[in-house]
């Protein structure tokens, strides 16, 4: 039996089995499987089918957004509308074949745009151009997973499922699970809350599943059993996601209305550039990205040029990217804005910015 037939035994397993107390481990113990499967079909070897033509697109720019979605949803069209390049629309599926890249300029940044081909049910499974657009998918820095908005929620499920099948996990954060193979000594398990969703029983079987059999575990957060799965099988990529939902000229206020209350969503319409520009901010946010502008003693600040640089970066960062030999020069930095106590304000750097800050670095 090929991996491919072993796995949809399993999911069909699952999908029939009752989930109640009696059949928890038995559940357990086939999603460990089935992750185990999932990752040899990964790992497998590096056919023609893992790269193909038209999808090493060069990384450029401060960041990289890759648009995933079901055939005519509309990735082109807002490729089209969004950049100076041109993707081709039409209105039947499998128009796009490769990865089309596009710049979006928005608040100084140049935001690099991913047209991909459509993806369809079974993609994971190499169904279509599936496996290149997911290999594309995960050198993004966020998904745009784009939806018709006259299909409703199904198209978010489906694609949620093909990419959680290949490790993708949208808008969550890594479980704080510490785990540690090790040469012997056992399975040593501790938490540090108490756990509802699974038992140190659970986690010896689902390890035994990967025979391992010494491990030191600690959960730091009440987590699922899938999670813990994740967990031990490695390699998960963990990526922030919009839920872009476009053509919301073809249904009514209401239900744009209801789409747009939903956490992570974004309601367009391409074809009558329909809040376009708050997509683009809200590409921005979730990409994490802010501007600081630079300053020389006695002149204005720079405005025209940002720096571009993640959130939660330090005033080292800003050194950097002004040039590589800054830091060993770097005698202070001045600073104006948000994350400076007064303005002026000395600072080292460790130095946190927020965006729209403005520093001034003195050299030695
Ligand atoms: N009503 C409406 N139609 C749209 C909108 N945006 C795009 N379309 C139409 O949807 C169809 C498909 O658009 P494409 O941009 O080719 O879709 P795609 O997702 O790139 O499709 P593939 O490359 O085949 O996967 C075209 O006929 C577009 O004109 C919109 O906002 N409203
Ligand atoms: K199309
Ligand atoms: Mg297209």
């Amino acid at each position: 039996m090929g991996i491919l037939e072993k796995i949809s035994e399993i999911e069909r397993e699952i999908a029939r089995t009752q989930k109640n107390k009696a059949t928890e481990y038995h559940l357990g113990l086939l999603k460990a499987k089935l992750a185990r499967y999932r990752s040899q079909l990964l790992e497998g070897p590096k056919s023609s089918s893992a790269k193909g033509e038209g999808f090493d697109v060069m990384k450029s720019g401060d960041a990289r957004v890759a648009l995933i979605g079901f055939p005519s949803v509309g990735k082109s069209t807002l490729l089209s509308t969004l950049t100076s390049t041109t993707s081709e629309c039409a209105s039947y599926e499998f128009t796009t074949l490769t990865c089309i890249p596009g710049v979006i300029q928005h608040n100084g940044a140049n935001i690099q745009l991913l047209d991909l081909p459509g993806i369809i049910e079974g993609a994971a499974a190499g169904k279509g151009r599936g496996r290149q657009v997911i290999a594309v998918g995960r050198t993004a820095d966020i998904v745009v997973m784009m939806l018709d908005a006259i299909k409703g929620d199904v198209q978010k499920e489906l694609l949620t499922k093909e990419l959680e099948a290949v490790g993708i996990r949208l808008n969550k954060s890594k479980p704080r699970i510490y785990f540690k193979q090790k040469k012997g000594g056992g399975i040593s398990f501790n938490a540090t809350c108490t756990l509802t969703k699974i038992s140190e029983k659970m986690v010896q079987l689902i390890l035994h599943e990967y025979k391992i059999f010494n491990a030191d575990v600690v959960f730091r957060g009440d987590y699922t059993t899938d999670e813990f799965i994740d967990v031990v099988v490695g390699n998960r990529k963990y990526m922030p996601c919009l839920y872009v939902y476009n053509k919301i000229d073809q249904i009514s206020i209401e239900e744009v209305d209801r789409i747009a209350r939903q956490p992570h969503c974004v309601v367009i319409s391409c074809n009558m550039l329909l809040n376009l520009d708050y997509l683009k901010d809200m590409v921005w946010n979730y990409l994490n990205l802010i501007t600081v502008y630079t300053k020389k003693p006695g002149q204005k600040p720079d405005f025209d040029d940002g720096l571009i640089l993640r959130s939660n970066c330090t005033v080292e960062h800003a050194c950097h990217s002004i040039h590589r030999t800054l830091v060993e020069n770097f005698k202070y930095a001045q600073l104006w804005g948000k994350s400076a106590k007064y303005n002026g304000q000395h600072v080292g750097l460790s130095h946190k910015l927020c965006h729209e800050d403005v520093v001034l670095i003195a050299k030695k």
